[in-house]
């Protein structure tokens, strides 16, 4: 094999890997590392949870025969750091164990990084090849890297929606999807850092969202309500976990809610962005209603669009938004359907 496909080979082993660290190592991005000798893979890591080791050192300490590392090539989705957060630079472990060779990923936007990591190892006469499977790898990563580049949390459209097209009433709550899809939303849900939701939606659903039907973490939980209509003995204001509202009235912070006075005479979006760049979101799903997917698909401030459909006929009720984007995947669980579409409409701001 050439060396360039034993190069993707092996990355695409990081890639899998990678993955068992999604939602788990916000605000680090979640990185997929493995070492090989002589075509061997004698060493593997991913990121573990926030203030934890980072998947070079994890791959590293992996390794049962140390002396080996001077021989071995290390394979990571993401530049290796350069710089003291938590925990110490990689890239100065890397150089320390003498490991003759790095391939990466992607380069790493991140201020304190960006580029500094692959310049230390180049400096100090590592052979380091660069942008193996750099698409899959940005794709990995593209909660971190929206968050760094367009200074925004990655924003994920979900909603569910009847075979003709409809999402729900006007006075009830009434669920159009199976059990196996609300299994999958709850996972999803582990996996971003913030949940939103309209003011509508939480009258009429008093919705819970949090994730008990998978194991993880709980994301922030986010509603609009201009004049403080939800009712104080609704879950969201159950503080069993951190919740932010946003509205025109008040500003108070308790133990795990937060009422955000804004300015609705301004646009809301931009507004409520801005809060959770500041507060270092890196990714959003907004989970409904209509109007308030509606606002994000106008104001195209959105990445991923998740539409599950079902094989119900309502004939009336509140029609689901509509949407421009690429169909990135199609995939059935029994009688539902996921579509998930991303978007490749630039703006100004991308
Ligand atoms: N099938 C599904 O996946 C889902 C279905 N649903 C269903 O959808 C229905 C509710 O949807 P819908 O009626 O469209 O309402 P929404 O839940 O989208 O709430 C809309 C309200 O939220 C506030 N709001 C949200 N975004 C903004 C913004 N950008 N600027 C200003 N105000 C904003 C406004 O409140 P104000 O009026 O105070 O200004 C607005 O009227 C319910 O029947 C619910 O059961 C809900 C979620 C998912
Ligand atoms: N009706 C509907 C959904 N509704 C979404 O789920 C929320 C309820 O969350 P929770 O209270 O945590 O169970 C609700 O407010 C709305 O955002 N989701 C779906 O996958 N399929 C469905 O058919
Ligand atoms: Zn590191």
């Amino acid at each position: 094999m050439k060396q360039q496909s034993i190069d993707e080979m092996y990355m695409s082993r990081c890639i899998q890997i990678a993955a068992n660290g999604l939602g788990t190592t916000y605000p680090n991005p979640f990185v997929g590392s493995v070492i090989v000798h002589n075509n061997k893979i004698i060493g593997e890591g991913f990121t573990s949870e926030y203030g934890g080791p980072h998947a070079e050192v994890n791959a590293i300490n992996s390794v049962k025969n140390p002396e080996l590392l001077k021989e071995s090539t290390l394979y990571v989705t993401l530049e290796p750091c350069a710089h003291f957060g938590k925990t110490p630079p990689c890239a100065d472990l890397i150089i320390k164990k003498e490991i003759k060779r790095v391939v990466i990923g992607t380069l790493d936007p991140f201020s304190k990084v960006n580029g500094q990591g692959y310049l230390r190892l180049l400096k100090n006469g590592v052979d380091v090849t660069l942008n193996i499977l750099e698409n899959e790898c940005l794709e990995l990563n593209k909660r971190f890297l929206t968050f760094h580049q367009k200074k925004r949390p990655y924003i994920i459209l979900k909603w569910a929606q009847t075979e003709d097209g409809y999402m729900g009433r006007d006075d009830i709550q009434k669920w159009i999807t199976n059990q196996y899809s609300k299994q999958l939303v709850h996972k999803w849900r582990t996996e971003e850092e913030a949940i939103l939701v309209g003011k509508n939606t939480a009258l009429i659903d008093n919705p819970q969202l949090n994730s008990r039907l998978w194991n993880g973490k709980n994301p922030l939980r986010i509603a609009i309500d201009k004049n403080l209509a939800i009712p104080r003995s609704f879950h969201l204001f159950d503080q069993s976990q951190p919740t932010v509202i946003f509205n025109s009235l008040e500003d108070v912070e308790e133990e795990n809610l937060f009422l955000k006075k804004i300015d609705f005479s301004e646009k809301i979006i931009p507004q409520v962005i801005d809060y959770l760049y500041q507060k270092n979101i890196q990714s959003l799903i907004i989970e409904g209603g209509s109007d308030t997917i509606q606002y994000f698909i106008e104001t195209n401030l959105w990445d991923e669009a998740r539409i599950l459909s079902s094989d119900t006929i309502w004939n009336e009720g509140i029609l689901a938004p509509r949407i421009k984007g690429t169909r990135i995947g199609k995939y059935r669980f029994l009688n539902d359907e996921l579509n998930i579409f991303e978007n490749r409409i630039q703006t100004e701001e991308s």
